[in-house]
């Protein structure tokens, strides 16, 4: 076709009616990709406002603004999944970059904070409006979560099948919903479906059947509350479910369940029931109970044999300067030695330590099978002497100290609990039921354990001992030491220990465990087990 014949047929009448045709269907287009366009970025102005936001508020202020739980949870979720979402609307090239040269926290590590602080909530027992207002500390600052903010932690909760949580975090999600005046970025139809749900889980059929009968005010087509209206109402009728309440939780629901969902249900007189699970409740809970207490109880006649001294050992290394020893716990006997490491010593061990999130393994005692701990440690290494004078100086105290031999000392460990961080009830002895724990190891099981606090912890964080009721309160620079073996090298049951979550503030401490071997002379065998 000529070029001429083209022109012709452009410019007759029909083919500009078709060709304008054209353009309407073009133009409408381009409106909607610049309408998307405008929406994706207004969506990374939004992003950058908050992080710019979180930066300036953590800057120079790091310690006081990641002390606080809820800023620490916030930070890892943007780093991970925010930042994603950003990643994924961004260029290519852009996000290909951002993945590519910069190391950012796993999903699992964001999952992991989530349930950090929902473990604060339970060890401290701490009302969800409390947190989620930020009425934690009024030092360590944090903001009032948004309602999608207390979806998503409700969400973690209902994909880990943690009911309990759900139901608290989604109610609370409701709350601030009601009070968000441009609350487009959330569902409430999301949070009511899950709280339904939730609620349903933890037995209480009435409440979820009213929170679907409000699902289908708001939408009448949903086909979900359909049927799961159809399906609580015949559970009703049936009464399959009723589930008996447990007297022992009356408290624990009353305190934690808030006002539940007084705001929508027009049937209020039923009480609403929520109810934790876990395998060992009830170490759990002495273990939190011991948590939340200020210090050991002791009675009187146990007190009585505590005390405080200057002890040298008549060792060269403590002649011209003594270490003050405070005997905390007479069985299993507990010393703090304080004063032991100066600050600047600690701020030169922690700055060799790494960032590093670490789940711990802790083997379960009924199974003999080891299973993951809670999250805990977001910066550790090992160390050995060689490693620093200021390690080898620690070796060296402990030594005149304890009157252990370091030889079979391990490498000391540093760590630093991150939020919610903690450790459950442990032992740091092997026991015979697990003697592949320690093997290849020839320098026997771990006789003692000496522990250095590197910080002071603002709340909570303390190690406790639940079986005796020991409460140490972390304080920088002391460090506590015991045995973990009798003398004749059974385990001290006694010596079952925890760390506790860290509420407030920042945790370090550093440990050195002292193994068996080279011990024969400086703690000689007894033939009695538990001697
Ligand atoms: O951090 C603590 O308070 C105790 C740590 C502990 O028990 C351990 O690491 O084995
Ligand atoms: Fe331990």
């Amino acid at each position: 076709m000529s070029k001429k014949t083209n022109i012709e047929s452009f410019t007759s009448t029909t083919h500009l009616t078709h060709l304008l045709n054209t353009e309407i269907v073009l133009a409408k287009k381009l409106e909607i990709y610049l309408k998307q366009e405008y929406e994706r970025l207004d969506h990374i102005e939004k992003f950058i406002n908050v992080i710019k936001d979180e930066i300036r508020q953590a800057q120079r202020n790091e310690d006081y603004y990641f002390g606080n739980p809820v800023n620490a949870y916030l930070f890892i979720k943007h780093l991970t999944i925010d930042w994603n979402n950003i990643e994924e609307i961004l260029p290519t090239d852009f996000a290909k970059d951002i993945t590519h040269k910069w190391l950012f926290p796993t999903f699992e590590d964001y999952t992991g904070s989530a349930m950090g602080l929902m473990r604060l909530q339970d060890t401290y027992k701490l009302n969800t409006s409390q947190l989620a207002n930020g009425d934690l500390s009024s030092k360590f600052k944090s903001k009032r979560l948004s309602a999608l903010e207390c979806y998503d932690l409700g969400r973690v909760a209902y994909t880990n099948g943690d009911f309990y949580h759900t139901l608290m975090w989604m109610q609370e999600a409701l709350d601030h919903l009601d009070t968000e005046t441009n609350n487009t970025s959330i569902n409430k139809i999301d949070i009511l479906d899950h709280l339904a749900y939730a609620t349903s889980q933890q037995g209480n059929v009435e409440h979820a059947l009213a929170i679907t009968k409000e699902i289908l005010t708001i939408a009448p087509d949903h086909i979900r509350a359909n049927n799961n209206k159809f399906y609580y109402e015949s559970i009703i009728n049936n009464r399959t479910l009723a589930k008996q309440k447990r007297k022992d939780d009356t408290d624990i629901n009353e305190s934690t369940n808030l006002k539940l969902i007084s705001t929508i249900s027009n049937i209020k007189n039923y009480t609403i029931n929520n109810e934790r699970s876990n395998d060992d409740l009830e170490e759990q809970e002495l273990y939190e109970k011991l948590c939340r207490q200020n210090g050991a109880q002791l009675s009187p006649k146990h007190q009585a044999k505590l005390f405080c001294r200057y002890r040298h050992n008549n060792h060269p290394y403590l002649i011209l300067q003594p270490v003050k020893e405070e005997k905390l716990l007479e069985k299993p006997a507990i010393y703090l030695y304080h004063d032991i490491m100066s600050d600047s010593h600690i701020e030169k061990l922690k700055s060799l330590a790494s960032p590093r999130l670490q789940r711990a393994v802790v083997r379960d005692s009924t199974t003999n099978t080891f299973k993951p701990a809670d999250y805990r440690v977001c910066k550790s290494a090992w160390l050995r002497n060689e490693d620093s004078p200021i390690v080898a100086r620690l070796s060296r105290l402990i030594e005149a100290v304890t009157d252990l031999s370091m030889i079979t000392a391990e490498d000391l460990q540093i760590a630093n609990y991150g939020v919610g961080g903690h450790y459950e009830p442990h032992f740091d002895f092997a026991r015979k039921i697990e003697n592949d724990a320690f093997s290849g190891l020839s320098a026997g099981n771990r006789i003692a354990t000496w522990l250095t606090y590197m910080s002071d912890v603002e709340e909570g964080g303390a190690t406790v001992f639940p079986l005796v009721g020991g409460h140490l309160k972390p304080k920088k620079g002391s460090a506590a030491f015991w045995y973990n073996l009798h003398p004749s090298g059974e385990g001290d049951r006694n010596t079952r220990h925890a760390a506790c979550p860290v509420l407030i503030g920042n945790k370090w401490v550093a440990n050195k465990w002292i193994r068996e071997r080279g011990q024969e002379f400086r703690r000689p065998c007894l033939l009695d087990p538990m001697a």
